[in-house]
């Protein structure tokens, strides 16, 4: 189910023609750089494994913290403008993550629409040539990827890439050989996300999750990504909150949420992570963010910053 929050198509002419291509100004593009990966990491570049990639963690939120309407359904709450600096956002990121939640509420394309700027000087429409590497946190793959989600059809028709899609050993399994065969033909792969030796804490929160999120950003280096903007949904964002909140742990480089004039209302997809509480079991201090900017674009607020630590 689809859902549009109005007003929405308000502001315009960010997308200015029917090949649906969306123009980010260089000028808010300028303003967004001290919140990006350094631009020495190449979005396309498969450089060699490290640590940890770059995290930036991005989404668009209501009023009143909510990602969409209800669970499954695709809510759009950013209007044109905030809608082209995602997608700016795609073009300088190596990947986009998104939890098995998102892929199948909303069958996402995951791809950057926003036309390339060397065509632009030539008068030539034509995309972006940095498309982010898609990759679907899936435990125990349950996504029934196929040919008509957007993302494979995307990726046949050479506009975004195909996705990598994460699972556990045990989902893995489960993967059917057409499944992987359907999901190779598009450049995209089954990736295992092995786990590190376990802490009584990661134990827990790969009970919960699915996943630790130590392992999954090791493996999105060991594919070679140096940047991921993690845009959803609620679990992977609150889950990923949480272990900010509990501190120890330095995952988010950079935090960059549009802000839409709206509420959606009780029943949303939240972002609310749990209140921590420190060892005295009285409340720990709250996450909150440094360095921040606000830039109004359209009738949306995006706001920048990086984790208090
Ligand atoms: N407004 C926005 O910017 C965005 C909105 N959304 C909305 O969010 C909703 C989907 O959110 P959810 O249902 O919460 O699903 P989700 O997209 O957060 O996926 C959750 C699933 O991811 C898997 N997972 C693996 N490792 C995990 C980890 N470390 N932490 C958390 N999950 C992990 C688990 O299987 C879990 O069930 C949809 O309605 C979608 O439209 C999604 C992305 C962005
Ligand atoms: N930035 C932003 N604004 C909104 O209003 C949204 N609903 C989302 N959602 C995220 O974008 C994905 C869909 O976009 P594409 O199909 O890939 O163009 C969706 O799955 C969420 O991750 N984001």
């Amino acid at each position: 189910m689809t859902s549009t929050v109005p007003p929405t198509d308000h502001q315009g002419s960010t997308t200015t023609a029917s090949d649906g291509l969306l123009h980010f100004p260089p000028s808010s593009a300028l303003a967004l750089e001290p919140h990006l990966p350094p631009p020495t990491l190449n979005p396309n570049s498969s450089s060699k494994p490290g640590s940890k990639p770059f995290v930036t963690l991005t989404f668009a939120t209501s009023l009143d913290s909510s990602l969409s309407l209800a669970p499954g359904v695709r809510t759009t709450l950013s209007g044109p403008q905030s809608k082209a600096m995602t997608h700016y956002l795609r073009s300088r990121h190596s990947a986009i993550l998104v939890g098995v939640g998102t892929a199948v509420a909303d069958d996402p394309g995951l791809n950057c629409k926003i036309l390339s700027p060397s065509g632009l000087g030539k008068g030539v429409r034509e995309q972006h040539p940095n498309q982010p590497r898609p990759i679907v946190l899936d435990p125990s793959a349950r996504w029934k990827v196929n040919e008509r989600s957007k993302v494979v059809q995307l990726a046949r028709l050479k506009q975004g890439l195909g996705p990598y899609i994460f699972v556990t050993r045990e989902g893995m399994e489960k993967v059917t050989a057409e499944r992987r065969k359907m999901v190779e033909s598009v450049g995209g792969k089954f990736v295992c996300v092995e786990s590190s030796l376990d802490s009584k804490g990661e134990a827990e929160e790969r009970k919960t999750t699915g996943f630790v999120w130590e392992d999954v950003l090791r493996t999105i280096r060991e594919e070679g990504l140096d940047s991921v903007m993690i845009e959803g949904g609620g679990s992977v964002i609150n889950s990923l909150l949480t272990l900010e909140q509990a501190g120890g742990q330095e995952l988010v480089d950079s935090v960059i949420v549009t802000i839409a004039p709206t509420w959606l209302g009780a029943g949303g997809v939240l972002v609310c992570p749990p209140r921590a509480i420190g060892k005295d079991g009285q409340p720990a201090p709250p996450v909150r963010l440094r360095d921040v900017s606000w830039h109004p674009l359209g009738e949306d607020v995006v706001l920048c910053g990086k984790i208090l630590r």
